[in-house]
């Protein structure tokens, strides 16, 4: 058998027998099968990932515009650098997916982000290619200092890089990391992915600066004089070559402005075509060999080689999902409706994104109050304390944050928000399981850790048009208060007007029933409703429905009431058991000396993996079936119980 490549595409002749082509990825199993190949081989594989890319994830959905970005600069990190014995970690890792098709993973790609299959995320347990797992933003250049500092320990000799993007350097805990390596002189390489986006087009001073270091004439035009002169000198021996690259270095200080990077004690490369291949080769080739932290900056086009992309206003980040047909609003739709409707009639309104602006159906708010619309890029930490400086000076302001990312300011909201009561509106989005996203990305920890805090409400809609009640109710409070909602459209109900004020830390009771009382948060309210009929129907067994609507406050009058009849409760969330709605419910019934039948219904112990929302709920046992199963277990009959710890041992 032999090869021969031309056009891109490797022929496999068999002697006399059929030819059969395959493309010069099919004959990637390993970075390392990169080597073989000569750069203009490398440019047209290049090509065919872009192919594979659009086919794939057009058919999967997932990332899109930041992988079609980094095609070029994957390939001359897996050229240059042997993985997994060099370090390559992605900040966020979203833009991944190139590094996993050529890191022996093509084929799983069909099962991207599906129950069980490919992760939308780097993840160590995924491939020793993956040294670092992530999803949330700005976390590499931590992990990669982290890693150095143990190989340095170790006097092991590999090289660590971080690959991290224009967006995600707004995250302060990048900054930290830098300072820490500046600090420390360590030998880091990491690289810039700038592409002037974050999922919206990205904001802050950095990106300001960075824009500058890519247009500013004067820069570019030094810089190429500065190298232009010393390569004249160059083509010395390697040793002069040393020198001459401390003097480049030292005239670029004197001719150019000092990088920031540089004040944190990096040195600069850059800024590079991040789609030139052997440019980025002889960049990283040589990056190699340089001392201490060095940031290479390059310049990418997020969405590069696929037109759509490249022109649409945020590269399709994602995917586009297929248009809807008149299913109905979701709840982030409604949110920035209901949001946008009483900053018409209160002007202390403004709200507060950390680089989630689409996200979080803020798009059109920011059209209609560009002055009352803050996008602090991604800095979680600062957005909730800009939000309680905002409180304290008379504004009331709304924290638009998905449960995941709230995590991030969790010091923020007690030590700033809640110790000095200020009236800030945590508007919880992506609350319970989102899906796809997977473990990082579940919003199922803030009903615990927010029902922690004193001071704090949290509360959660049983529909959309509960959701716009609630946030009214909510902006009403004169302290901090969490609405959290689902990553889900709504049920379809009608939206009343005008807006109402609920009685506030009251539940509602929706159903009467003798045999069993059903409490159910938010989003598991329907399933409950839906439950219950089936009890009623099929084994007569009549329940009490109560839509809890308030974790904290409690209704602690009816909870009290209602332990009193003795029927065995069922609590429902969509949120972790651990510290959940369900234990505070338990928690004051036993305060009040009530001991009674009690199952607790939520998320277990566990991280939840990636997967469609629907099928990872009735996995967990949070639909309408799985609450069945649980009461009748509860209520000592036989049906088969799906909770999560009558599993165990299953
Ligand atoms: C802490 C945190 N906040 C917000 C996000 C949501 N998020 C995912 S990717 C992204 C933009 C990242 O921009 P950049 O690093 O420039 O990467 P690019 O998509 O441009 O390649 C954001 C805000 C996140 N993953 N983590
Ligand atoms: C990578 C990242 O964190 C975001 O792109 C996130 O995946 C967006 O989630 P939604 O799709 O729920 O907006
Ligand atoms: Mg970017």
């Amino acid at each position: 058998m032999h090869r021969k490549a031309h056009c891109g595409l490797l022929s496999v002749v068999h002697s006399g027998a059929i030819e059969v082509l395959i493309t010069l990825l099919d004959s990637i199993q390993d970075p390392k099968d990169l080597k073989q190949l000569t750069e203009s081989q490398l440019v047209t594989l290049a090509q065919e990932i872009r192919d594979f890319l659009v086919s794939s994830i057009s058919r999967t959905g997932g990332h899109f515009g930041a992988n079609m970005g980094v095609v070029e600069l994957t390939l001359a990190l897996h050229r240059v650098f042997d993985s997994p014995r060099d370090k390559i970690l992605w900040d966020v890792g979203h833009q991944g997916y190139v590094h996993k098709i050529l890191t022996g993973r093509k084929d799983m790609f069909p099962t991207l982000r599906k129950l069980g299959g490919l992760a939308g995320f780097l993840k160590r347990s995924e491939s020793p290619h993956d040294a670092f797992g992530a999803g949330h933003s700005s976390t590499s250049i931590s992990a990669a200092v982290g890693m150095a500092v143990a190989r340095d320990l170790r006097r092991e000799n590999h090289h660590v890089i971080a690959v991290i993007g224009d967006g995600a350097l707004t995250g302060g805990m990048a900054l930290e990391a830098m300072n820490h390596a500046g600090d420390l002189g360590l030998d880091l390489i990491v690289v810039l992915n700038d592409n002037e986006m974050s999922i919206s087009n990205n904001v802050g001073a950095v990106s300001k600066y960075l824009t500058r270091l890519r247009t500013d004439p004067s820069y570019a035009k030094a810089k190429a004089d500065i190298d232009h002169i010393l390569r004249q000198l160059s083509g010395v021996g390697a040793k002069v070559t040393k020198v001459l690259d401390r003097a480049k270095d030292a005239a670029r200080h004197m001719l150019l402005p000092i990088t920031p990077f540089e004040g944190f004690g990096f040195k600069y490369i850059g800024p590079i075509d991040g789609h030139d291949l052997p440019q980025l080769i002889s960049v990283f080739e040589r990056a190699k060999d340089i001392r201490g932290p060095v940031l290479i900056h390059t310049l990418t086009q997020k969405g590069k080689g696929y037109p759509q992309a490249e022109s649409s206003e945020d590269k399709w980040h994602a995917w586009p999902s297929a248009v809807k047909g008149n299913q109905p609003p979701s709840y982030t739709n409604v949110f920035a409706a209901t949001v946008a409707e009483m900053a018409r009639r209160d002007e202390r309104i403004v709200v507060v994104t950390p680089a989630m602006l689409s996200g979080s159906g803020l798009t059109k708010f920011q059209k209609e109050f560009p002055t009352r619309t803050f996008d602090v890029g991604i800095a979680e930490q600062h957005a909730g304390t800009f939000c309680a400086g905002l409180a304290a000076a008379g504004k009331r302001p709304i924290f638009a944050v998905y449960s995941t990312f709230l995590q991030r300011a969790y010091d923020q909201t007690i030590h700033d928000i809640c110790i000095q009561n200020l009236p800030v509106l945590l508007a919880v989005d992506r609350a319970g399981i989102v899906g796809p996203d997977g473990e990082t990305h579940q919003g199922v920890f803030d009903v615990a850790y927010l029902r922690a805090v004193p001071n704090m409400a949290v509360m959660m809609p049983k529909d959309e048009n509960e959701l716009r009640h609630m946030l009214y109710t909510a902006s009403q409070h004169d302290g901090p208060a969490a609405v959290r909602y689902p990553r889900a459209d709504g049920l379809g109900v009608a939206l009343d007007e005008p807006l109402q004020a609920l009685p506030w830390g009251k539940s509602e009771v929706l159903r009467e029933g003798a045999d069993l009382t059903i409490i159910a948060l938010g989003s598991m309210v329907n399933p409950a409703m839906k439950a219950a009929q089936t009890l009623a129907a099929d084994y007569q067994i009549e329940s009490t429905v109560v839509n809890l609507r308030f974790v904290k406050p409690l209704d602690e009058e009816l909870i009290v009431q209602l332990g009193k009849t003795g029927r065995p409760i069922l609590t429902v969330e969509e949120a972790a058991l651990a510290g959940g709605a369900g234990s505070a419910v338990a928690e004051l019934l036993l305060d009040h000396g009530l001991v009674l039948p009690i199952r607790r219904k939520g998320v277990p112990d566990t991280f939840v993996e990636h997967g469609g929302r629907d099928e990872v709920l009735h996995r967990l046992g949070l639909d309408a079936e799985g609450i069945v199963q649980d009461a009748l277990q509860l209520l000592g009959h036989k049906g088969k119980s799906t909770h999560i710890l009558d599993k165990v041992g299953t």
